[in-house]
């Protein structure tokens, strides 16, 4: 379990972004964080990573306190999908094996090898191993962003908005693959997706963002209609289909 407790940030002379925080993440789950732009989802998420240093607050997984490790050992734990993917002349091989990165000595073993190969069969990715990933579009940089986190084989994955440049076909691909390795692996993953119905076919749990707080935590029962009104500020339908929840904007 990700226990988070007391979280705070703000950048630099400007206001509290994250107004002590807490929450918790299971293993074998995947947690949904929704809310409205500017939120504080993407700062929530670099603060668990320490790419940003949050002012006061824990992030413990089981034992462990994550934001005393050292950049390495915490690399080991814990994989991040950025929003953006870098620019790189590298090969899409090449750029997945680099999250080895924090297992490797001096060489890459067959077996970080067969781990590549393995992503990009499961994310059909094969016919790009040996192209430049600077030459690819957005969505293929978004698929290999994401076999590059699951190559570090981390404890906690973090992604935030994994899907924005895919297709419906490939998000569906990446999100199921998540949830598939998710629960095989124990993992505990943390996405921040901006499509509700997504996140309710592919999440366990949800957490809702308002004004720099957790408006709600839990399992689907918390999306309703008050709740994602109170959260941005739009009227909806919560209607069931297939006993699973869809909502459907009413307008503005
Ligand atoms: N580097 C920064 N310096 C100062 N303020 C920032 C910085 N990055 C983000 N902010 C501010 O912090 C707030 C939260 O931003 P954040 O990116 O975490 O929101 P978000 O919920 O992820 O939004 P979105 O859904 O639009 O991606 C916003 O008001 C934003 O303007």
């Amino acid at each position: 379990m990700l226990q988070v407790d007391n979280l705070s940030f703000q950048y630099k002379r400007g206001t509290l972004i994250l107004d002590e925080l807490a929450f918790r993440a299971n293993a074998g789950e995947c947690l949904a964080i929704l809310g409205n732009n500017g939120a504080g989802k993407s700062t929530l998420l670099k603060c668990l990573n320490k790419i940003l240093r949050p002012q006061t607050g824990t992030v413990c997984l089981e034992e462990t306190s994550l934001l005393n490790l050292s950049n390495k050992e915490l690399a080991k734990h814990m994989a991040f999908v950025d929003q953006q993917s870098p620019e790189s002349q590298l090969s899409v091989f090449d750029t997945i094996l680099l999250g080895r990165r924090p297992y490797l000595n001096f060489v890459a073993s067959k077996k970080d090898k067969d781990l590549v190969q393995s992503l990009l069969n499961d994310l059909n990715l094969e016919d790009l191993a040996f192209r430049p990933v600077n030459e690819l579009s957005g969505g293929e940089r978004q698929k290999i962003m994401f076999a590059r986190a699951l190559a570090q084989q981390p404890k906690v994955l973090l992604m935030d908005e994994p899907t924005s440049s895919l297709d419906l076909r490939n998000k569906c691909e990446v999100l199921s693959l998540t949830r598939k390795v998710t629960q095989a692996k124990s993992m505990i993953t943390i996405v921040i997706l901006h499509d509700l119905n997504l996140s309710l076919e592919y999440c366990d749990r949800f957490l809702l963002m308002k004004d720099h707080q957790i408006y709600a935590a839990g399992d689907q029962s918390i999306i309703t209609s008050e709740a994602i009104e109170a959260t941005y500020g739009l009227r909806v339908n919560v209607h069931e289909l297939d006993g699973r929840k869809l909502v459907v904007p009413i307008g503005i």
